[in-house]
C-alpha cells in the first residue's frame, strides 16, 4: 500500500522549503521530507548560528579597542560562551519556529518527520511507508566531511556542527582546514579569547580566493595574535601529554601541534548516501553530487537535484535561486538556466570578503584583454572613519565591452557595497553606468565610482 503525492520534496533546506511552500499555493499536493530540522544547515548548523556567534566576536574585539575610539570601559573583557551559545540557540529557534508556522499554514503540504529513500526512481520510503509521485525534488545537503585518517577517533575532533554546542572557551583551538568554515571559527574563538593555530595544507588560506585577498586575511588574522601554517598538510591526529595533536607535513618533516581542542574543517560530503541511490538510475558523480543539467534535472526525468547536493553552488544563495530556477521552469513557463546565476560570496571575517564573477586568477587564464584597479580600505573615508580600514578592493574589467568581469572587496561593508557591481553585471550595462552614478557620502560604496576611474591594463 503507498501513498501518492502530486510532488516529493526530500529535505527541508534553502531550496526544499520555498519550493515546497510554491507547489502547494499552486494547488499541488506535496510531501515534504525532513530527517532532522526545519532549515537544515543554513538556519541550524550554517549561517544563522555562526552569523549570531560572530556578531557576539564582534562586540568583544570593539570592546577591547574601545580605549582607541576615547571610551572608557573595564581593562579586560572576558566572553561568557555559554551566554553567547544561549544568544545564538535563541535566534535560532525563531528562524526554525517561524518556518514551522509558515509550513503549517500551508494546504496541501505534508511534513514527514524521516529519512527519505528510493525503492525506486518514483517511490521513496520514509518511516516505512512507500510514498510515490512523478516529481521528485532532492535537498538533502551536505554535511562535515571526517577525514579517515589515522588516530582520529582517539581524538575525536569537533566540528562546525559540534562547535556550536560548547559552552566552555576552549584555552586553544586548534583548526585544520584554511577555508570558509576555518576561518569564521578561527576568528570568532580568538576574539572570544582562546589561543588559535589554523594548519592549512595549501600552500595560502583559502586557495580557491586570489592570493593577494588571500594573503591579506592571513595579515589580519595573525595580526589578531592567531598563529597560521601554510603548505602543512595534516596528515594524522594523536595524543600529547593527554592533549588532542594534529600531526602535519610542512617542507617535507613532520610537525605537531596540541591544543585543548582540535576542529575539522576540511570540506563537506553530500548526504545523497543517505538516499540509496543504487535503487535508481539517478546519476552521482565521484563526490556524491547528484549529476544534473541547466535546468536542475537529474539522469531521471522528473527527478531534480537543488542545493549544495547538486555540487553547482554551496551557498545558501544558490540553493535559493536553485528554487527560483525550477520553480519558474515547473510553474511560471520559464526557461531558467543555472550558467545565468554570476558567481557571488562572502566570508564571514571581519573585514568580510566578498567576491564577484571571475577572480583575477580565472581572467589571467581566460587571456582576454582586461582592465584592473584595486583601492586600499585606508582611502575610504568611511572605513578610516569606523577605524576599520584593513583590506582592499579590486575590480577586473573586460578592456573591449567594458563589462564588470569581476570583483572583490576585502573591507569593512564589503559584502554590502559589492552588490551595486552585481547588479550592473545582472543588468549587462558597462562599469561606466556606476562612475556616472551620484552615491551617498559617507559610504563604502561611493568609493567604487572612484575605484573605477582608476582602471588600468591588467599586465
Ligand atoms: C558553518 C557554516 C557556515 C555557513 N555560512 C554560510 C553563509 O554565511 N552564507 C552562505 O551563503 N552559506 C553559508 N553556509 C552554507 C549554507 O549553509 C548551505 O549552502 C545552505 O544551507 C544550503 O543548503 P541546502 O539547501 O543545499 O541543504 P541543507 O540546508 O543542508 O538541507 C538539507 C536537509 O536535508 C535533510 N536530509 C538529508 N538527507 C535526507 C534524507 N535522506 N531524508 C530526509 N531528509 C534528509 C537534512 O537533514 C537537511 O535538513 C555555511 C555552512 C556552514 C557549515
Ligand atoms: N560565509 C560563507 O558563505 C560560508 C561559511 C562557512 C562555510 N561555507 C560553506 O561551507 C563549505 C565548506 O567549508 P569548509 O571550510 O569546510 O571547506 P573548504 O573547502 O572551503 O575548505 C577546506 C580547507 O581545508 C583544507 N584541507 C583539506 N584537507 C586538509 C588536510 N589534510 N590538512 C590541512 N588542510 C586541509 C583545504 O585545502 C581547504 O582550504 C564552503 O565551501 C562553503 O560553501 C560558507
Amino acid at each position: 500500500m503507498s501513498r501518492s503525492f502530486d510532488a516529493i520534496v526530500i529535505g527541508a533546506g534553502q531550496a526544499g522549503i520555498p519550493l515546497a511552500a510554491r507547489l502547494a499555493e499552486a494547488g499541488r499536493s506535496v510531501a515534504l521530507i525532513e530527517k532532522h530540522m526545519l532549515g537544515g544547515t543554513c538556519v541550524n548548523t550554517g549561517c544563522t548560528p555562526t552569523k549570531s556567534m560572530i556578531a557576539s566576536a564582534y562586540v568583544a574585539h570593539a570592546a577591547r579597542r574601545a580605549n582607541e575610539f576615547g571610551v572608557q570601559l573595564p581593562s579586560s573583557v572576558n566572553v561568557d560562551l555559554a551566554a553567547v551559545v544561549k544568544r545564538k540557540d535563541e535566534i535560532v529557534a525563531q528562524s526554525r519556529a517561524s518556518l514551522s508556522t509558515w509550513i503549517q499554514s500551508l494546504h496541501g503540504l505534508e511534513h514527514i518527520v524521516g529519512k527519505a529513500q528510493f525503492a525506486d526512481d518514483f517511490t521513496v520510503v520514509v518511516n516505512g511507508e512507500s510514498l510515490t509521485s512523478k516529481q521528485i525534488f532532492l535537498n538533502v545537503g551536505t554535511r562535515p566531511s571526517f577525514p579517515v585518517m589515522p588516530g582520529i577517533d582517539e581524538i575525536n575532533p569537533l566540528t562546525s556542527d559540534s562547535i556550536l554546542h560548547l559552552k566552555e572557551l576552549p584555552e586553544h583551538l586548534v583548526i585544520v582546514g584554511g577555508g570558509y568554515v576555518g576561518l569564521e571559527f578561527a576568528q570568532m574563538f580568538r576574539r572570544f579569547g582562546s589561543e588559535v593555530t589554523i594548519v592549512e595544507m595549501s600552500d595560502s588560506l583559502l586557495p580557491r580566493e586570489d592570493r593577494d585577498f588571500a594573503d591579506g586575511i592571513e595579515a589580519i588574522l595573525s595580526g589578531e595574535g592567531i598563529t597560521v601554517f601554510t603548505g602543512a598538510k595534516c596528515i594524522a591526529f594523536q595524543r600529547e601529554n593527554g592533549l588532542p595533536a594534529v600531526r602535519f607535513e610542512k617542507n617535507a618533516e613532520h610537525q605537531l601541534v596540541s591544543g585543548s581542542h582540535v576542529l575539522v574543517a576540511v570540506g563537506r560530503t553530500p548526504n545523497t548516501d543517505t538516499l540509496n541511490l543504487v535503487n535508481t538510475q539517478i546519476a552521482a558523480d565521484e563526490h556524491g553530487h547528484i549529476v544534473v543539467d541547466e535546468h536542475l534535472e537529474t539522469s531521471v526525468p522528473g527527478v531534480w537535484a537543488l542545493g549544495d547536493c547538486n555540487g553547482r553552488g554551496a551557498f545558501t544563495h544558490t540553493s535559493y535561486n536553485d528554487y527560483e530556477i525550477v520553480a519558474s521552469n515547473l510553474l511560471d513557463g520559464k526557461t531558467r538556466r543555472v550558467c545565468e546565476r554570476i558567481q557571488a560570496h562572502a566570508l564571514y571575517i571581519d573585514p568580510p570578503l566578498a567576491q564577484i564573477g571571475m577572480t583575477e586568477r580565472e581572467v589571467r587564464v581566460s587571456g582576454r584583454r582586461v582592465l584592473i584597479a584595486t583601492r586600499p580600505m585606508v582611502r575610504v573615508g568611511r572605513a578610516v572613519e569606523r577605524g576599520e580600514s584593513l583590506g582592499f578592493m579590486k575590480v577586473l574589467v573586460d578592456a573591449e565591452t567594458h563589462m564588470i568581469l569581476g570583483a572583490g572587496i576585502l573591507g569593512v561593508g564589503g559584502d554590502e557595497a559589492i552588490h551595486g557591481m552585481l547588479d550592473i553585471m545582472y543588468a549587462g550595462m558597462p562599469y561606466t553606468t556606476i562612475t556616472q552614478a551620484v552615491h551617498i557620502h559617507p559610504t563604502v560604496s561611493e568609493l567604487i565610482p572612484t575605484l573605477l576611474e582608476d582602471l588600468k591594463p591588467l599586465v
